[in-house]
């Protein structure tokens, strides 16, 4: 029935995000489907395989299509053609594309089937079942698949979907401002380990305080600062008008990529 937990899962591309949602489908706790694994990436899928019971190798992509009810294409954009191309894939399955850039049109034409296709935006942490994953459009196999990894956030439009995917663009740039302000630390005399310690405890903060959903972003951010204090003085300085333009400017050249 629609909605139920789905029984059989497969994954075609086992590299990083693949692993990531068969070890959240393993972590404790709710149905936990058969999961049939491609060749490739034939590493990781031979380690989850020796972990996870349930969870098998097949020998070809085709099999796993054959032996699943939902398929997640989680293989490099760029492998995409070659790692689908000549598959058969009947009208009953239900096809999880994760790979980003790759449109559903696009995606249809490929496989030539009449299947529902569902994009997916699954990030790393739904392996602790902590990430809330963007579906596009709607589908409820699907979403109650994501809501038991971290939750479900199902859109109606590509086009806002694409926004989605732009957005998680950022992330390592966060790791980036991090490690940035580490080194300008260890330039001025903080050894590296008192650095590295300090600005992740910052930050730490800055993530635990986020959990406060009664406080909208700008206004957590003024709760922080002192007028005329020194946040408020590296905002101003550093975080001006130009800058937060140039990084809108960046996501909308990533943005009309991923159309
Ligand atoms: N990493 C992330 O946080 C996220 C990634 N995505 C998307 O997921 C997709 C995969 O990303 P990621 O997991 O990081 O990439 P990885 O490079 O870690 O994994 C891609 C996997 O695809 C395998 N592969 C390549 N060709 C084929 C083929 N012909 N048949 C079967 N498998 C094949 C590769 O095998 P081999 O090692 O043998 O080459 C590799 O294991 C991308 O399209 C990306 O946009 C989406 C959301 C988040």
């Amino acid at each position: 029935m629609e909605g139920d937990p789905v029984l059989r899962i497969g994954i075609i591309g086992v590299g990083e995000i693949g692993k990531a949602v068969v070890e959240g489908l393993r972590s404790e706790g709710g149905a936990s489907p058969e999961v049939f694994l491609s060749p490739r990436g034939a590493r990781t899928a031979a380690e989850l395989s020796a972990r996870f019971e349930g969870v098998q190798v097949c020998g070809a992509n085709q099999e796993v299509l054959d032996r699943s009810e939902v398929v997640i294409i989680a293989v490099r954009r760029q492998d995409h053609h070659e790692a689908l191309a000549g598959l058969k894939v009947h009208d009953d399955k239900i096809v999880v594309n994760v790979m980003a850039g790759v449109a559903t049109d696009n995606l249809r034409r490929t496989l030539a089937t009449g299947a529902p296709i569902v994009r997916a935006i699954p990030l790393p942490a739904v392996r602790e079942r902590r990430s809330v994953t963007v579906t596009c459009p709607s589908h409820p196999v699907v979403d109650t698949l994501f809501e038991q990894l971290g939750g479900a956030l199902p859109v109606a439009d590509e086009d806002v979907f694409n926004a989605f995917s732009a957005l998680t663009g950022t992330l390592t740039t966060h790791y980036a401002y991090l490690a940035t302000l580490t080194s300008w630390a260890t330039g001025h005399g903080i050894a590296p380990d008192a650095a590295d310690r300090y600005v992740r405890g910052l930050f730490e903060n800055v993530g635990r305080s986020l959990n406060d959903k009664t406080r909208p972003l700008h206004q957590l951010a003024a709760d922080h600062e002192t007028p005329k204090g020194n946040n408020e003085r590296i905002r101003t300085a550093w975080f001006d008008a130009a800058n937060a333009a140039a990084l809108k400017e960046a996501l909308d050249g990533l943005l009309s990529d991923l159309k």
